[in-house]
């Protein structure tokens, strides 16, 4: 590996290194009366999410993007007995099993594998009451913990990268995620960046870490510029975390000077920032419609003091909170779905508006939403189209499903 440690001072810089996860058998544990609690509106056929995936894998790899992926990296990781001891205590104690007999069951059954990868494997795809055998005392609690489908949930929001902890300038924020279904997702993060071998010994700051008590995800957060980051008080992340990240990041040698923190609604269909806009271009922007504006965008300013800051409200277009703070050309915002209003409401149900760009002006896409990635193309947007029958299910896109680990300096 040529690039050491990790480095994101744009959305659109040069992309160098990416985290992803291959969907696993945590998708095929997927039922209808789990599905909202586990955040998924269907279930993806596991054998195509896969090929879509890999789709996905081979754009970055034929566009000279290193890709690393999150259980790869995690089996690496636990090499070491004594990380993975910690490891397995901690997830354990995690997966929300009431009953002390359970988890020492549980954690026997993780200790027992031989190789970490299918260890690892196992752990995401959750285990399922069938799989596991072993008898409990009977108590009306553990009864009821019996009659659930799983000993332990499957983890199908994994593949969505992009979430769990995001790259900010040198440092992550590792997020607290707002729900309890994706929180043990964060884990993972927390391993690989103390003790696996390529980062071990990168300082690697923390702007938030997992433990806080406000949530944030990294759907939010987005690295504008270098002196620009955006992060979304959304139905996921609180205000209360943006304060904290604010501090810490003003205290650290960062260049960043602004922080802007949009008020955005509180619904799913707004769920992250990158939901309802992702950068594609120096100034170019492509949107959910219903984003436009005018809305409140609290701007976080560097104080004179190390951590101080100003903070300043505004009610404005978004166009022109954007054109403001970047800099620069007038930016342009480019509508998914384009003016009509069922394209638009279909495309942006299959985030239309969630890009990843992968260079300035160059940009991965779901196929499925044609409409958007045509008036993409009229602006001059160079388009990695991938297919979309099955990831799209899971309501996120490229951008959701990535995790930039370095991206070249614009
Ligand atoms: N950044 C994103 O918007 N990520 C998509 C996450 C989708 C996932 N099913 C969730 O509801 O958390």
């Amino acid at each position: 590996m040529n690039y050491n440690g990790l480095q994101v001072y744009s959305e659109i810089g040069k992309l160098k290194k990416v985290l992803l996860h291959r969907p696993g058998e945590e998708i095929e544990n997927l039922t209808p009366d789990l599905m909202e609690r586990l955040l998924f509106d269907d279930i993806p056929y596991l054998k195509v999410a896969r090929e879509e995936h890999d789709a996905f894998a081979e754009v970055f790899r034929k566009n000279d993007v290193e890709v690393f992926y999150l259980e790869k990296l995690m089996a690496e990781t636990i090499k070491d007995n004594s990380v993975k001891e910690l490891f397995i205590d901690e997830f354990v104690s995690e997966t929300g099993i009431i009953n002390k007999t359970r988890m020492a069951q549980v954690r026997a059954y993780y200790q027992s594998f031989n190789d970490d990868q299918i260890l690892v494997d196992k752990m995401m795809a959750g285990i399922r009451g069938e799989e596991f055998k072993i008898g409990l005392s009977h108590s009306l609690s553990d009864m009821i913990e019996m009659d659930y489908p799983f000993v332990v949930d499957p983890m199908p929001n994994l593949y969505f990268t992009r979430d769990p902890f995001a790259t900010l300038g040198t440092g992550i924020s590792l997020n607290k995620m707002r729900t309890v279904t994706r929180r043990r997702e964060t884990i993972f993060a927390k391993y690989i960046f103390k003790y696996h071998p390529l980062f071990k010994d990168v300082e690697v700051p923390y702007w938030y870490d997992r433990d806080q008590p406000y949530a944030i995800e990294g759907g939010d957060e987005l690295v504008l510029s270098d002196k620009v980051i955006a992060i979304g008080v959304s139905q996921r992340t609180d205000a209360a975390a943006i304060d904290i990240i604010a501090k810490r990041i003003f205290a650290d040698g960062q260049p960043f000077e602004t922080i802007l923190a949009f008020d955005i609604p509180k619904e799913r269909a707004f769920m992250h920032l990158d939901t309802v806009f992702t950068m594609v271009d120096h100034n170019k922007f492509t949107i959910h419609p219903e984003i436009e504006g005018p809305l409140t965008v609290y701007s976080i300013q560097r104080g004179d003091g190390r951590g101080e800051y100003v903070i300043e409200k505004e009610t404005k277009k978004l166009e022109d909170i954007l054109t403001k703070y970047l800099g620069g050309d007038q930016v342009k915002l480019i509508r998914c779905g384009g003016k009509r209003g069922i394209d638009a409401a279909r495309e942006q149900w299959n985030d239309g508006s969630n890009t990843l760009a992968i260079a300035p002006g160059e940009v991965v896409v779901y196929s499925r939403n044609h409409v958007t990635n045509r008036l993409l193309e009229e602006e001059g947007v160079k388009l990695h189209v991938i297919p979309s029958s099955e990831l799209s299910r899971g309501r996120g896109g490229p951008r959701c499903m990535s995790m930039p680990l370095y991206r070249e300096k614009l």
